[in-house]
């Protein structure tokens, strides 16, 4: 696996720790979250309005990592949903590298599911992408079968804390018994937290961007105890450290994400 695993968040210097409590003397207001939380879809339309499909590259690394924790070996046929797709940048390398993979996608932003199905390499017999909102709409809906593996790629951190549950049992509604949820997501003290600063804190470990997108940061316990509240057990979850270095502008930063394979009892 690419970066170190741990099942410890990294331990903060004074200065970040410092950083961290300065963000609490600047909390959004109840009126500012609650309109941040009533236009969410509408933010993350407008991201993809502004950015097309350039901002997130593939996930290559993801998709060879993603096939040794499912055990995908290129001949049993397995279905796959990822929730939050966005512009398909972990689906279509998954689409091109797996023969015998049937694709959902879905996400609550229009115009991502028009860029999946306007990519040249949207495949309508080996995939299907919908609008959906993971938190008030039925998957069922959309998908006729239950399904082998859900992905959450840096998907939760961008919902409401107080609707992680709905989004995990939505996921788990739809697998398989003995199905797979892969996760990767923001992890507690990754460099992004401790870079906001005044006005972009909301709450514990969820802030708010510039562009009113919204990021949460998980720790393993959180993330453990929310999987298991929502019918999974822990096959693995831990946190997975890196640094990006760029020694000619002198920076050396800590990047956590949180890492975990579940499987729906
Ligand atoms: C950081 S992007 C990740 C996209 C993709 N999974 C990837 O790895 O490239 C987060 C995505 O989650 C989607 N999203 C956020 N909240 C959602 C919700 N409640 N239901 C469905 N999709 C949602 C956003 O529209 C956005 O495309």
């Amino acid at each position: 696996m690419e970066g170190i695993a741990s099942n410890t968040h990294r331990v903060l210097t004074e200065e970040e720790g410092n950083r961290l409590k300065k963000q609490d003397e600047t909390i959004v207001s109840d009126f500012k979250r609650l309109k941040l939380e009533a236009e969410a879809q509408k933010n993350w339309d407008l991201f993809y309005k502004r950015n097309d499909t350039r901002f997130f590259r593939d996930r290559h690394w993801t998709t060879r990592e993603f096939e040794l924790l499912v055990g995908i070996d290129g001949d049993t046929k397995k279905t796959l949903l990822e929730i939050g797709c966005g512009v398909g940048n972990f689906l279509f390398p998954l689409l091109e590298e797996n023969a015998n993979l049937y694709i959902y996608g879905c996400d609550f932003s229009p115009r991502a599911v028009e860029f999946v199905r306007g990519d040249p390499r949207f495949n309508g017999e080996r995939m299907k992408v919908f609008v959906c909102d993971i938190t008030e709409d039925r998957l069922e809906d959309n998908i006729p079968e239950l399904v082998d593996v859900v992905s959450l790629i840096f998907v939760l951190s961008a919902i409401h804390p107080d609707k992680f549950q709905r989004a995990l049992h939505s996921a788990s509604a739809i697998l398989k018994p003995g199905g797979v949820l892969v996760f990767r997501d923001y992890g507690l003290y990754d460099m992004a937290q401790l870079r906001f600063g005044r006005g972009n804190k909301i709450g514990d470990n969820f802030y708010v961007r510039q562009d009113g997108t919204r990021s949460y940061f998980f720790s393993v316990e959180r993330l453990t105890n929310l999987v298991a509240d929502a019918g999974f057990d822990v096959s693995s979850c831990h946190y997975v450290n890196r640094r990006t270095v760029n020694k000619k502008e002198g920076v050396d930063e800590p990047r956590v994400f949180v890492q975990g394979k579940f499987i729906k009892r």
